[in-house]
């Protein structure tokens, strides 16, 4: 076996409270992250000369600096093969939107590649060289919605309702590192357990940052509150709504203008990535 076709999925966070700051700058969170049925989605394929080499370059990032082109170092150097990897990346998800798509990219490879390679790599060890990437790649390596803390990478999974999210990405590319470092962020919000998010549910800290910052997202955010409560993921973009079923959310979506970007998709408790690789496993 040479060549891997994998998903790269999105995830929402549900609610997202800052609750403190690290003396490395790096905030601490609450989180609760679930997947969407939505990806990007990578193809794999062995090399025995041990380069990398990823097609096509994606617009403003070149190809070194690529989440795919590091995970795929970072794996050869920890577990010291020899082998390398030709990888396509058709780009599905909007970058910039909160919604995880790079880090998601990164932990596809991480797991792709692991198991292409045969290198052997527990999930938990693949999960801290992940962290090295970024906050939010522990959890796609994981695989299970989540309730987080620290900076993202204290998991502890969750079941939770799978309802159906119309995504609405609005028209803007919000830097996450920007509004980390804006001083009108709220860092100290109490912490919360899970069964007090589920009974009286929780808020997004970095909205207000990002709504005075991004006109298109307080816009957005407005339409989209005249047909749900509108949530924003991560440090945005992306807005997002939950339906009891697809129909209502298409419905919805069919109301917004055309010139708007969005997706239906399914929230999922154990992701698609994960869903494939055990079939690959046969
Ligand atoms: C906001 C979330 O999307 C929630 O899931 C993530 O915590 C962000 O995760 P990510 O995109 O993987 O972020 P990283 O690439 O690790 O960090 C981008 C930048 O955001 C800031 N950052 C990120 C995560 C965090 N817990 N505290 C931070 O202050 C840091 O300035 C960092 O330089
Ligand atoms: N494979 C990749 N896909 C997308 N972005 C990448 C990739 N590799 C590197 N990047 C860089 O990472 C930045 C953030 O991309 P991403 O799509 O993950 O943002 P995001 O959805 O806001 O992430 P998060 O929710 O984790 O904050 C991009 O603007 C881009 O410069």
């Amino acid at each position: 076996m040479h060549t891997l076709t994998l998903p790269a999925p999105a995830k929402l966070n549900l609610f997202l409270h800052v609750t403190g700051r690290r003396a490395d700058g790096y905030h601490q969170l609450q989180t609760l992250f679930q997947f969407l049925d939505i990806s990007d989605t990578l193809h794999f394929q062995r090399r025995d000369d041990g380069q990398i080499r990823l097609t096509p370059e994606l617009p403003g990032v070149p190809v070194e600096s690529n989440l795919v082109v590091r995970a795929a170092h970072l794996l050869q150097q920890a577990s010291g093969t020899s082998l390398g990897a030709d990888i396509r990346l058709e780009k599905r998800l909007p970058m910039g939107g909160g919604i995880g798509g790079g880090s998601s990219d990164a932990a596809t490879t991480l797991l792709g590649l692991n198991h292409l390679w045969k290198t052997g790599l527990s999930l938990e060890q693949l999960a801290v060289l992940g962290l090295q990437l970024g906050a939010d790649v522990p959890v796609f390596v994981q695989g299970r919605a989540a309730w987080a803390e620290g900076v993202g990478e204290q998991l502890t999974p969750v079941e939770i309702d799978e309802p159906w999210y119309l995504l609405v990405v609005p028209d803007c590319h919000v830097s996450t590192a920007e509004i980390f470092s804006d001083e009108r962020l709220t860092r100290d919000t109490s912490p919360i357990t899970l069964q007090a998010f589920r009974e009286h549910g929780g808020r997004n800290d970095c909205l207000p940052v990002v709504t005075t910052r991004y006109h298109e997202v307080r816009n957005t955010l407005i339409l989209l509150n005249n047909y749900c409560e509108a949530k924003m993921t991560g440090t945005g973009s992306c807005l997002f709504g939950a339906f009891p079923n697809e129909c209502e959310a298409d419905k919805v979506r069919a109301r917004l203008p055309a010139t708007l970007q969005t997706f239906v998709a399914k929230g999922c408790n154990v992701s698609p990535l994960h869903i494939q690789l055990d079939k690959a496993a046969y």
